[in-house]
């Protein structure tokens, strides 16, 4: 066979080949085994051991696979029952008060309870605050710590999960959240600076990485994700005196791990920690790689992550094999970016997708797979580099095919102009307009827009994919179970009324099943949090809309109540945000075709008679580049988006739009500048500290900060509500105030659902009498 041009630099014998490894599995298993046995264990079908069952099997499954793909070493620690941050506080025992008796009782009811929250057997535990995960759409649990917080070594998981892995005869690399990056991610419940607590952390670091390197462990990788943020000259410091302090110990030797991003200003601190290897991002940061090469010591061996962890296309191995070879003899190791935990776990599950769109793709097997290539054509092997060639091939007839361009959307993404993006008139001119059209009492309430998917909804939904029941039976469904949620929103006596979204799988992957240039897969499960995944659409090429998305829906639900309903749309940012995306343009580009395909659902909904219009960007703050200095750009195009999708309609349409899930403060001012009439965000876990910023900012328009965390299964009494309402009008004058749930009511079920949104009407009658 002859040797193909593009691969005949390689060195012809004997070359060192790298040894491939990853950061971090997917925990939730191909078929979601550990969704399936979480959620049996919660509902009291089967015990605790069941559990233990499943999740070994599944570490066990997961090495052995990943081993069979081709890694050389495999991490161990990196599965977790629920979250590895959670993980991590209960590995050093920063337990909040509240939670301590239960978690010594019984700690894995105490690790749930942590998690979710539990009111039963006499318990009334909050969950702890869940907040993303960098940029990503998983979410991670934020350690609360005591001011005088001290921290004691719980051992047990990571030195039974590294005998297992050894047991099987497998190197196994165990993974850490690093002490930094633990720290910071977590809140001191006094308000202060988590990072004052190291000092008290690190002896107990210390003592754990010596019990791994007595059980065996030759390297431990420690994850220190942090370290591609703006870091203080204080946090700088703490990572410093944090590794000079983990070397002293008898330890392992120390992966550092970062990912995410460029080490940038970093780099130099990053190059002074005495650590013996390094793992860098060479997706999301390839041009980091020389200045690393410079500023990192020769003997500290480099792990290079060359394929993507975050997306599902192919990766460029040609690119991949430039960067291996420029760091030499230096790169011990190659991997992914960052864990798999952000993509799904095997391609060869699916059946639906066409053909050519899945040679594009590779979930994490397939990821591990091409590394394997990739090493092995380093290290010489003629068979792995033909099939370097074809994977090159796949790539370029991937760029180059016609359906990824569509001349007509492109030509309307160029006519844009300004003043689409603005509405006719200022907010308060256009406030008494809609006043007038709605009729709402001060203080409306509403909620955000899913009621319970339950079982049977799932079902139906299920039989009708399946071809058990047609087109009408499950179009009827539907409607009856929306005429019960209408009724069910009339009797608890709330002001504006939602359908339910009773005929969506996911907000997303609804829109992409519905949008040209989108595919949608069957087992492209990804975990969001705890047993909760999404099966992110494939955004592949132009976005389009070939017909109304929602408006039948909405036109329906209006016909059966004289109260308002709210039409109910997801935003263009978080349909990009949430979806895996072509990465053969830029995100802006792409994300103002979706905004143009929403306008176009936003002017049909209003020609339909429809008063309000809620538009969700829930990832509009996870989409915020990780560097301050990216910030700018970003915001400016996000922001544009929302408005070129919103902002068409007339002054007496109300428009809604609702975001969750993370920190606003540093956002506020872009968020005011969506010029939403109406925002519903998120509050209630963190107590309202969210809304110092809007008072700060004097937010100008309708809020409603969410008075009840929908994430646990737990029914706050109203008393609880009006408490944080009150808190709320400290800061928000009562005219601009609304009143509803943090988030969408999807997870919960009826009867939490009924005893909360009581409360919370009766919260908000209570308020109304107050001040009147
Ligand atoms: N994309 C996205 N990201 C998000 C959120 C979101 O709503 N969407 N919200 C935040 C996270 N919150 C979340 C809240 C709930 C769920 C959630 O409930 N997910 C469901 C899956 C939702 C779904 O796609 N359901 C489908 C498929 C359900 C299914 O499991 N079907 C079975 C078959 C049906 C059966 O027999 O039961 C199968 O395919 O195996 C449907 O309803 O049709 C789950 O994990 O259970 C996910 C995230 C942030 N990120
Ligand atoms: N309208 C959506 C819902 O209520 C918004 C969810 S934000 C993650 O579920
Ligand atoms: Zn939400």
């Amino acid at each position: 066979m002859q040797q193909s041009q593009s691969h005949s630099h390689f060195p012809s014998t004997d070359a060192a080949r790298p040894l491939v490894t990853h950061l971090g599995f997917p925990r939730i298993g191909a078929r979601r085994e550990l969704k399936q046995a979480l959620e049996a264990f919660w509902s009291g079908e089967t015990s605790a051991g069941a559990l233990q069952d499943t999740a070994s099997a599944l570490r066990q499954r997961h090495w052995q696979l990943a081993r069979e793909a081709g890694a050389d070493v495999v991490p161990c620690n990196d599965f977790t029952l629920y979250d590895h941050v959670l993980d991590t506080a209960v590995l050093f025992d920063a337990i909040p008060p509240s939670h301590r008796a239960l978690c010594e009782a019984d700690p894995l009811a105490g690790y749930f309870a942590l998690a979710r929250g539990l009111q039963r057997d006499g318990h009334d535990l909050r969950a702890l605050e869940m907040t993303k995960w960098f940029d990503t759409n998983y979410h991670y649990l934020v350690p609360e710590f005591a001011a005088d917080q001290t921290f004691t070594l719980r051992a047990g998981k990571p030195l039974a999960e590294l005998a297992h892995a050894r047991a099987l005869g497998l190197e196994a690399r165990p993974v850490l959240l690093g002490p930094v990056s633990f720290l910071k991610l977590g809140k001191r419940s006094d308000g202060g600076c988590p990072l004052e607590l190291l000092d008290a952390l690190l002896p107990a670091y210390a003592q754990l990485l010596e019990q791994l390197r007595r059980a065996g462990a030759p390297w431990v990788q420690i994850d220190e994700p942090c370290l591609v943020l703006d870091l203080t000259p204080q946090e700088q410091a703490a990572y410093r005196r944090a590794f000079a302090a983990l070397a002293q110990a008898d330890a392992p030797q120390l992966l550092l791990a970062t990912y995410f991003g460029a080490l940038g200003d970093n780099t130099a601190l990053v190059a002074s920690l005495p650590v013996q290897g390094l793992h860098v991002d060479l997706v999301r940061a390839p041009g980091q790689l020389e200045t690393v090469l410079a500023a990192v010591p020769e003997r500290v061996a480099l792990s290079l992550g060359v394929v993507d962890g975050r997306n599902i296309w192919r990766a460029d191995l040609d690119a991949a094999v430039e960067l291996v070879k420029r760091a030499g003899a230096r790169a011990r190791w190659i991997a992914p970016s960052c864990s798999l935990l952000h993509v799904p776990v095997d391609l060869q599950l699916e059946r639906k997708l066409p053909d050519r769109l899945r040679g594009w793709m590779a979930y994490a097997r397939q990821k591990l797979e091409e590394l394997r290539v990739l090493a092995d054509a380093l290290g010489g092997d003629e068979a792995a580099r033909e099939a370097l060639d074809i994977a090159g091939r796949a790539r370029v007839a991937r760029l180059l095919s016609p359906m990824l361009r569509n001349p007509r959307v492109r030509e309307r993404v160029e006519a844009v102009t300004p003043d689409q993006s603005r509405r006719l008139s200022p907010y308060p001119q256009r406030a008494p307009l809609q006043a007038q059209r709605l009729q709402l009492p001060t203080f409306p309430t509403t909620t955000i827009g899913s009621f319970p998917q339950t079982g049977a909804v799932r079902q139906a939904r299920a039989d009708h994919r399946a071809g058990r029941i047609d087109d009408g039976a499950y179009r009827a469904f539907l409607e009856a179970e929306t005429d019960r949620c209408l009724l069910e929103q009339e009797a608890l006596g709330l002001d504006v009324l939602v359908h339910g979204e009773f005929e969506r799988n996911d907000m997303v992957e609804y829109f992409g099943e519905q949008l040209e240039g989108f595919a949608f897969t069957g087992h492209g499960w990804v975990q969001s949090y705890g047993s909760r995944c999404v099966k992110p659409p494939v955004l592949f090429g132009d976005v389009w809309r070939p017909a109304d998305m929602t408006v039948a829906w909405a036109r329906y639900a209006q016909s059966r109540t004289r109260k308002p309903v709210k039409g109910m749309l997801t935003g263009p940012v978080t349909i990009l945000q949430w979806s895996f995306v072509r990465d053969d343009q830029s995100r802006a580009q792409t994300c103002r075709q979706i905004a143009l395909a929403l306008r176009e659902e936003v002017l049909a909904l209003e020609a339909a008679g429809v008063g309000i219009i809620q538009i969700d960007e829930p990832a509009l703050r996870e989409g915020l580049p990780l560097r301050r200095g990216d910030w700018a750009a970003y915001l400016d195009w996000a922001g544009e988006c929302f408005r070129l999708a919103a902002n068409g309609v007339g002054d007496a349409t109300q428009i809604h739009t609702h975001m969750c899930y993370a920190q606003f403060n540093d956002i506020i001012e872009s968020v005011a500048q969506l010029d939403a009439d109406v925002i519903s965000i998120e509050t209630s876990r963190s107590r309202m500290e969210l809304l110092d910023a809007f008072a700060r900012y004097r937010y100008p328009n309708g809020i409603g900060p969410g008075v009840y965390d929908i994430h646990s299964p737990r029914v706050p009494c109203a008393q609880e509500m009006r408490e944080l309402l009150d808190k709320a009008l400290d800061v928000v004058p009562s005219m601009q105030l609304w009143v509803n749930p943090d988030c969408g009511l999807k997870t919960r079920g009826w009867p939490e659902v009924r005893d909360a949104l009581r409360a919370m009407v009766q919260a908000a009658q209570g308020l109304r009498e107050a001040v009147a």
